[in-house]
C-alpha cells in the first residue's frame, strides 16, 4: 500500500457487498456521535459532514470548506482534508457493512488545491474484505459530484470490538455515544433502517 501503483485491493481481498441491513440508497446517513470533529454537531469548528447512500451503494458525503479550516492562505489544510477523508470512509464501511471498524491505514493523494469556501463531494466505496480489514477508497470532487478531482484517498479499517472503545476511550463519553445510538436506533426503527455499527 506504499504506492499508487500497488494493486488495489490486495490479492488476498475478497469482493464485499453491503449488509443486508445496511440502509437503503438515498438514504441521508445521520451523524454517528454529536461530538465528532468530522460530523458532530456538536463541535463548533468541526467539519460537519453530511453523507448519503448512492443508488450504486457508494456512500457521497460533502464537506464546506471555512476559514477554521485554513493551512494556506484561503486554502484548505491538508491534514484536515485527510480527516474529511477519514470520516467519509469510516461512515461507509461503518454504514454498508453495520460493523464497529477504526482506521489502520490512509493513505491520500491531493491532486488540486481547495479553496476556502468551495464544497468537496466525496463519493466512497467498499473495495474489498479480508478477513476483519476492510478495504476502501473515496475520490473528491470540487463542487460538484462531477467537478475536478481533488484529492483520493485508500483506506484499511480493522473490525474492532466493542471493547476497543471501553478499553482506550473515556466511559462518560461513551455513555454519551450510547444514549445517542439507542435514541438513532429507535428513530431508525420507525424509518425502517439503522445507523450506528
Ligand atoms: C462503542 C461502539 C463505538 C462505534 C464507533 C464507530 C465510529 C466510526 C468512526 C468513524 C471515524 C473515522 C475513523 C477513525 O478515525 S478511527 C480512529 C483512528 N484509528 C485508531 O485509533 C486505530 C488505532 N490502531 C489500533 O487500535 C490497532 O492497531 C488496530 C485495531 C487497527 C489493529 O490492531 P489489532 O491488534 O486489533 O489487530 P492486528 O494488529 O492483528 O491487525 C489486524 C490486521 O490488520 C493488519 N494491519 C493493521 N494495521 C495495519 C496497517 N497500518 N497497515 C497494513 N495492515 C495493517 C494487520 O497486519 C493484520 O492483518 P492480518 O495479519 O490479519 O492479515
Amino acid at each position: 500500500m506504499s504506492s499508487r501503483t500497488e494493486n488495489w485491493p490486495p490479492a488476498d481481498a475478497e469482493p464485499v457487498g453491503p449488509h443486508p441491513d445496511a440502509p437503503a440508497p438515498g438514504t441521508e446517513l445521520s451523524e454517528h456521535y454529536a461530538e465528532c470533529f468530522g460530523c458532530g454537531h456538536e463541535v463548533e469548528l468541526g467539519l460537519h459532514l453530511r453523507s448519503a447512500v448512492a443508488d450504486d451503494m457508494s456512500v457521497v458525503s460533502t464537506f464546506t470548506v471555512r476559514k477554521d479550516h485554513q493551512g494556506a492562505p484561503g486554502l484548505a489544510h491538508g491534514g484536515l482534508l485527510a480527516c474529511a477523508f477519514d470520516e467519509a470512509l469510516g461512515s461507509t464501511v461503518g454504514n454498508l457493512l453495520r460493523t464497529p471498524t477504526v482506521t489502520a491505514r490512509l493513505e491520500t493523494d491531493f491532486v488540486r488545491p481547495v479553496p476556502v469556501g468551495s464544497t468537496l463531494h466525496i463519493a466512497a466505496r467498499l473495495d474489498g474484505r479480508s478477513g476483519r480489514k476492510t478495504y476502501v477508497s473515496a475520490e473528491g470532487r470540487l463542487d460538484a459530484d462531477d467537478g475536478p478531482v481533488a484529492l483520493r484517498a485508500r483506506a484499511l479499517f480493522v473490525t474492532v470490538g466493542v471493547d476497543h472503545f471501553t478499553t482506550h476511550g473515556d466511559p462518560d463519553a461513551i455513555e454519551k455515544f450510547r444514549q445517542t445510538a439507542e435514541a438513532e436506533a429507535a428513530a431508525a426503527e420507525q424509518r425502517g433502517w439503522d445507523v450506528n455499527p
